[in-house]
């Protein structure tokens, strides 16, 4: 029987953990995307991170309506309802013993998608593009979910 174990030793974990890092670290990418956003644009959430951006612009103020930095919190937090359950219902599944094809390729589809994802929000590529990639990576995520309880029954 292959090893299902949650370490290196095992093949599909480590593919799990590849993908994983890759739309984790995406993921966090971000934040600093979002960073240097307010700073390029001196537009600080807060008042006392104004107070800091003031030594550069002393027009700054406090604004949470920016329109760029706002996208990118909305591409951010849309990683953050997808990301975080496929990295948890991954982990189970991984450790059920699925078809390690169709795992490789479920992993491979949902990076695709949210890697994509990022660049029709950002790029403002016209919907349902971000709609069939948001999609993509739903099913995916679902798919493992189904197997992993249909499996635990
Ligand atoms: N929380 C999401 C749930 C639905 C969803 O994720 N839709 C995709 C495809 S339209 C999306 O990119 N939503 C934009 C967003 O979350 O900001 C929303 O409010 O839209």
């Amino acid at each position: 029987m292959a090893d299902q174990g949650l370490n290196f030793d095992n093949p599909l974990f480590k593919q799990f953990a590849f993908y994983s890092g890759v739309v984790i670290v995406k993921t966090m990418s971000m934040s600093v995307l979002t960073a240097l956003n307010r700073i390029g644009k001196s537009v600080y959430a807060n008042p006392e991170d104004c107070a800091i951006g003031k030594a550069m612009d002393r027009n700054c103020k406090p604004t949470l309506t920016d329109p760029t930095v706002e996208r990118i919190r909305r591409c951010h937090l849309n990683d953050l309802e997808n990301v975080i359950p496929f990295f948890l219902i991954g982990l189970l599944y991984v450790s059920s013993g699925p078809n390690p094809a169709t795992a490789l390729m479920y992993f491979r589809i949902f990076t695709g998608c949210r890697l994509l994802h990022t660049v029709a929000y950002l790029c403002k590529v016209p919907q349902p593009s971000r709609a069939l990639l948001f999609g993509g990576g739903l099913v995916v995520s679902l798919c493992m979910a189904f197997d992993v309880i249909r499996k635990a029954c």
